[in-house]
C-alpha cells in the first residue's frame, strides 16, 4: 500500500492542505472559526467511522448528512463564498489579462481622469457647507444591484448636479450616489453596512455603508461628513480620513487609472 505513494499523492495532500488553510482563514476572518472546527471534527469522525472502523449503518447515516450538509453550508456561507470568488476574480493579474482583450482601455483611463474633477469640486463644496454625501465609484465589479435600490438618473458627471442631489431638501439626498462608466447612474441607493469593529466609534452609518461596499467589491466610496465636513475615502476595506481636495484628486486619479 505504501509503495503506491507517489508525487501525485504529495501534490494532492498539499492542495488539500492549502484549500483547508484558505477555508480556515476565510472562516476566521468572518468570525466562524468554531463552525470550521465543528466541520473538521465531523469530517474526521465520518472518515474514522466509514473508512477505518467500516461501520456501515452509522457510516451510511453520516454519508447522507454530508451530502445534505454541503448544501446547508453553501446556504449558510453564501456571503463568504461570494466574497471568496470575488477575491479570486478580482486578482490583479486576471484583471490585467482581461484588460488586454478590452478594446477601449486608453480612452477609459483618460475619460476616468476627466470625470474626477467635478466630483472633487462637488465634495469640496459639500464639505465647506457641511452637507453629508456618499458617492460610490464603480470599477470592475458592476454595481447594478445597488443602483436598483435607488433612483436611476443616468446623467453626465456635473458638479452642480452632485451638489443639488445631496442638498438637504433634495428627495435623493439620503443614501448613496453611484457613479458608473463616467455617468451619475443612480442616487438614494442603499449600501451594505459594514459590521467591522475597526471603524472608529465616532463614525456613523454613512461611513459604515462606505466601508461595507468597499469590503464587498473594488468600488471607491467617498464620504463627506455632515457633522465635521471631513472628506474620507474607503477602498478595499480601508479608510483614508480627513482628506484635502488635492489628496482626494490624487487618490481618485491613481485608483481609477489602475
Ligand atoms: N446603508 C446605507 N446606504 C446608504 N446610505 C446610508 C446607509 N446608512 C446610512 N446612510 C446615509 O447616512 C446618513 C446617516 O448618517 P450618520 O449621521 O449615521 O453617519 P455618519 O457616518 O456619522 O456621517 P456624518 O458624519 O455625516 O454624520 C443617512 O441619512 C443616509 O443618508
Amino acid at each position: 500500500m505504501f509503495f503506491d505513494f507517489g508525487i501525485k499523492d504529495v501534490i494532492d495532500i498539499f492542495l488539500v492542505a492549502l484549500m483547508l488553510y484558505y477555508v480556515y482563514r476565510l472562516m476566521k476572518e468572518s468570525r466562524s472559526l468554531n463552525v470550521f472546527i465543528g466541520i473538521m471534527m465531523f469530517v474526521v469522525s465520518w472518515l474514522f467511522v466509514s473508512q477505518i472502523l467500516e461501520m456501515r449503518l452509522l457510516g451510511s447515516i453520516m454519508d447522507k448528512l454530508v451530502s445534505v450538509g454541503v448544501i446547508g453550508l453553501i446556504i449558510l456561507f453564501q456571503e463568504d463564498i461570494r466574497k471568496f470568488l470575488y477575491t479570486l476574480g478580482a486578482h490583479q493579474r486576471i484583471r490585467m489579462v482581461m484588460r488586454l482583450f478590452s478594446s477601449d482601455k486608453d480612452t477609459t483611463a483618460r475619460e476616468d481622469k476627466e470625470s474626477i474633477m467635478p466630483i472633487v469640486m462637488a465634495c469640496l463644496s459639500l464639505s465647506k457647507g457641511k452637507v453629508g454625501a456618499l458617492i460610490v465609484m464603480e470599477r470592475s465589479t458592476p454595481l447594478d444591484d445597488i443602483a436598483d435600490t435607488g433612483e436611476i438618473i443616468d446623467a453626465g458627471i456635473n458638479q452642480r448636479l452632485i451638489e443639488n442631489i445631496f442638498f438637504k431638501n433634495s428627495p435623493l439626498h439620503d443614501g448613496a450616489m453611484i457613479i458608473s462608466k463616467k455617468r451619475i447612474k443612480a442616487a438614494g441607493c442603499i449600501l451594505p453596512v459594514s459590521h467591522s469593529y475597526d471603524i472608529p466609534k465616532e463614525l456613523g452609518l454613512r461611513h459604515r455603508a462606505a466601508m461595507g461596499i468597499s469590503q464587498e467589491c473594488d468600488a471607491i466610496a467617498i464620504v463627506v461628513s455632515e457633522e465635521t465636513g471631513g472628506i474620507s475615502v474607503a477602498i478595499k476595506g480601508a479608510f483614508q480620513l480627513r482628506l484635502s481636495a488635492e489628496k482626494l484628486e490624487s487618490i481618485l486619479t491613481n485608483e481609477m487609472g489602475q
